[in-house]
């Protein structure tokens, strides 16, 4: 009898992070600090006990508002940055896009770099040259193809890193706001290519801020606060959180109205 329940491409289970916040750097402020009591550093907890169960071609969005965690929960998930708790385990071939970028090197030309960030992103030579014209031509970088990738603009170094990533056709696609970067026309074709790739049954893990391009591509929400889940669930919910979470910030900010509406209830899968 075939499996009625759907393979899990990344699992996260219990994941925790914390971070050193350093309050002195020089050694005068490191007295001044230590004389008056004051603390010299202090640890942040980034990640709390995060778990979530990803199935095999579902397309994932991790939303919250700054600082909530989504960037470092998704290069838990890439392997770029161990937990300091729990762990995650992913299925078949990975590429990240998670930081502008990530992967290509300043100094090599966009060709080099083709090779050198497609063999990180687990090419062999044979693929990517089978490939190279595809990645270029996506990539739209015309004559800068043999230009050290520092001459770049920042929309033509994110085409680039997007396209390799992109032909690498990895099984399971983790980006971070790379598509803020670059033109519409270009993110219009990342939008198409990444439904393409999502409707071909891959599983993807985005982090945005557009809550638009969130409903466009993915199916599921992720909702991180103080870097725990408060809602993993369906995209529109999510979304629409997200921008309650930012007007109350703004709110805030401004000095307005107080607390605003509690959020919805937690689906099955979420966790305080
Ligand atoms: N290397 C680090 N050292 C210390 N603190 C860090 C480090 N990386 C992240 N943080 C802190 O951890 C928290 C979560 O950061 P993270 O980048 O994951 O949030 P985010 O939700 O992706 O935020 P944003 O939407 O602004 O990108 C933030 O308060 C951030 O300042």
């Amino acid at each position: 009898m075939p499996d009625a329940v759907p393979k899990a491409a990344v699992v996260v289970d219990a994941v925790t992070k914390r971070f050193t916040l350093r309050h002195a750097r020089s050694i005068k402020n490191m007295t001044v600090r230590a004389v008056r009591r004051e603390k010299l550093r202090e640890r942040f907890v980034a990640l709390e006990g995060v778990s979530a169960v990803i199935g095999v071609g579902e397309s994932v969005a991790l939303l919250g508002v700054n600082g909530s965690g989504k960037s470092t929960l998704l290069k838990i998930i890439s392997g770029v940055m161990p937990p300091d708790g729990g762990s995650v385990r992913v299925r078949g071939r990975v590429a990240g896009l998670i930081e502008v970028g990530a992967g290509l090197h300043p100094d090599l030309t966009g060709r080099e770099n083709v090779f050198l960030n497609g063999a990180i992103l687990g090419m062999d030579r044979e693929e990517t040259l089978r490939k190279f014209d595809a990645i270029v031509e996506f990539a739209d970088i015309g004559r800068f193809l043999d230009q050290p990738v520092r001459f770049y603009s920042s929309g033509m170094f994110m085409r680039l890193a997007f396209s390799i990533a992109v032909h690498t056709d990895p099984d399971v696609f983790l980006i971070d706001e790379v598509l803020a970067v670059g033109d519409p026309l270009f993110r219009d074709k990342c939008i198409q290519r990444l439904r393409a790739y999502r409707d071909s049954g891959r599983t993807m893990v985005i982090v945005a801020h557009d809550a638009k391009l969130l409903r466009q591509i993915c199916t599921r929400g992720i909702f991180l606060e103080n870097g725990r889940v408060v809602w993993d669930g369906d995209i529109d919910t999510a979304a629409d959180l997200l921008i309650r979470k930012r007007q109350e910030r703004r709110r805030a900010v401004q000095g307005g109205p107080g607390p605003v509406p509690a959020p919805p209830p937690r689906s099955a899968g979420a966790q305080s």
